[in-house]
């Protein structure tokens, strides 16, 4: 069913897991003001429900839109993911219902990085055990199983943004780096690049995972890949929990093979603070356990805010598209004097020539036009003179092909 654009007021926008105040300001600023806002996530029948009238969604990592969530939101128009990982949104899906999801690429980046950075020294000094001990009444001031990181080997697994930033922090302590990664990358700094995880993992003192999930990352790392570390390594994961065989660990850790482990991510995580989480992970002093917080800075919250708030608004206002993830990217111009245009439809022969006829037919000039293709969607945006758009829109509809479109006045 074709769909275009409402006014301003009309537009509903549904904000989760307390994303931050920055993304209300911004949006509230462009003129968005009917925004329904939750601190926590919603399960995914108060999802299904909450969902079913709302153009724009805003949600950080906990929330789930699957195909049926997807479906069943009607009105949606666009996602904003106010983190860096999408794979909580079934994004083909959404790409197939023409529907565009943006993220913040890189805002809680440096977050990340900061804090594996400090769990290194704190691991490798076997500060939590200690810690641990003294909150018991215990005492255990020993070098034991305390170093320095000066020197050793840091492994980095996926050398994407967070990756490459945790490297050069990890050189200016003077720790080795060396790097797994899928694609041939450039090394920063001092960093190598390794083309067999097996490899890195036999020489590193402490591995840690920056990947996404995606199927190829599921369970990348169970009990043959932890038997590679080595002996008295440390182990940390701020990826994703899907990543990590968690029983193949926790009997890695139980066996003293790893001295340590820090993981802020689960392979399921509690979908509000008032829930209980439940890990094999918990009561093991030598680990520490965070609640998937790599990226929850002042700082970064704030700049996700307005990042993805502003790509919310933008393709609201102006139907523009960069840096969407799951959607053809179009950089559009602000218009005026005019009406836009936009179309969405199957990557299929024909589509484009259907609109022009259409368009010449009916007398109906373009001022310009746009155009974007997947492998799977198609998206035009045309403009026109304001007092010919409502007739365009309505020829635009009836185009065999036609996902959705929209009129921006
Ligand atoms: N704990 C937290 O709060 C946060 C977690 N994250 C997670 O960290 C992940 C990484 O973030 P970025 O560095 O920004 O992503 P990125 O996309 O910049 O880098 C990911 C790297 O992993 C590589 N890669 C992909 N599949 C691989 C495989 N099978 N084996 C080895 N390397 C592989 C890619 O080639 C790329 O270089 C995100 O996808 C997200 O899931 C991100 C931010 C906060
Ligand atoms: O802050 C969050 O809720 C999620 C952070 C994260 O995992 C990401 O940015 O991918």
């Amino acid at each position: 069913m074709a769909k275009h654009s409402l006014d301003k007021d009309k537009i509903k926008i549904l904000l989760l897991e307390g994303v931050h105040q920055s993304a209300v300001d911004v949006l509230e600023r462009a003129g968005y003001t009917n925004i329904e806002y939750h601190k926590a996530s919603l399960g995914e029948a108060e999802l299904l429900k909450a969902i079913k009238d709302v153009h724009f969604v805003g949600l950080r990592s906990r929330t789930q839109l699957t195909a049926e969530v997807l479906r069943n939101a009607e009105k949606l128009v666009a996602i904003g993911c106010f983190c860096i990982g999408t794979n909580q949104v079934d994004i083909t899906t959404a790409e197939s219902l023409g529907i565009p999801v943006f993220n913040a690429p890189f805002s809680n980046t440096r977050s990340v990085a900061e804090l594996v950075l400090g769990e290194i020294i704190m691991l490798m000094r076997g500060i939590p055990q200690r810690n641990a001990i003294a909150h018991r009444g215990g005492w255990l001031k020993s070098a034991n199983g305390s170093f320095e990181v000066r020197g050793k080997t840091l492994g980095v697994i996926g050398y994407g943004h967070i990756g490459t930033q945790l490297g050069i922090l990890a050189e200016t302590l003077g720790m080795r780096v060396v790097f797994f990664d899928i694609e041939d990358k450039l090394p920063l700094g001092n960093a190598q690049q390794i083309h067999s995880m097996e490899q890195l993992l036999a020489q590193a003192d402490v591995v840690s995972l920056h990947v996404p999930e995606t199927p190829q990352t599921k369970d990348m790392i169970g009990s043959a890949e932890l038997a590679c570390m080595r002996k008295g390594s440390i182990f940390i994961n701020a990826s994703r929990g899907t990543v990590v065989d968690i029983e193949a660990l926790t009997a890695a850790l139980k066996e003293q093979h790893l001295a340590g482990a820090a993981i802020d991510v689960f392979p399921v995580e509690p979908k509000s603070n008032d829930d209980e989480f439940i890990s094999p992970l918990r009561g093991l002093d030598n680990v520490i356990l965070t609640p998937h917080v790599g990226g929850s800075t002042a700082e970064a919250q704030e700049n996700i805010g307005i990042e993805v708030a502003g790509k919310l608004a933008k393709y609201s206002d102006n139907g523009s598209t960069v840096s969407a993830v799951n959607f053809p990217e179009v950089s559009l111009p602000q218009h005026k004097g005019t009406s836009r245009l936009l179309h969405i439809h199957q990557n299929r022969p024909g589509v484009l020539i259907k609109i022009n006829q259409v368009f010449a037919e009916q007398g109906i000039n373009i001022a310009a036009q746009y155009l974007q293709t997947t492998a799977e969607i198609g998206y035009v945006v045309m403009e026109v003179d304001t007092h010919q758009a409502e007739q365009a829109l309505e020829h635009l509809k009836s185009i065999e092909g036609t996902i959705r479109t929209r009129l921006l006045f």
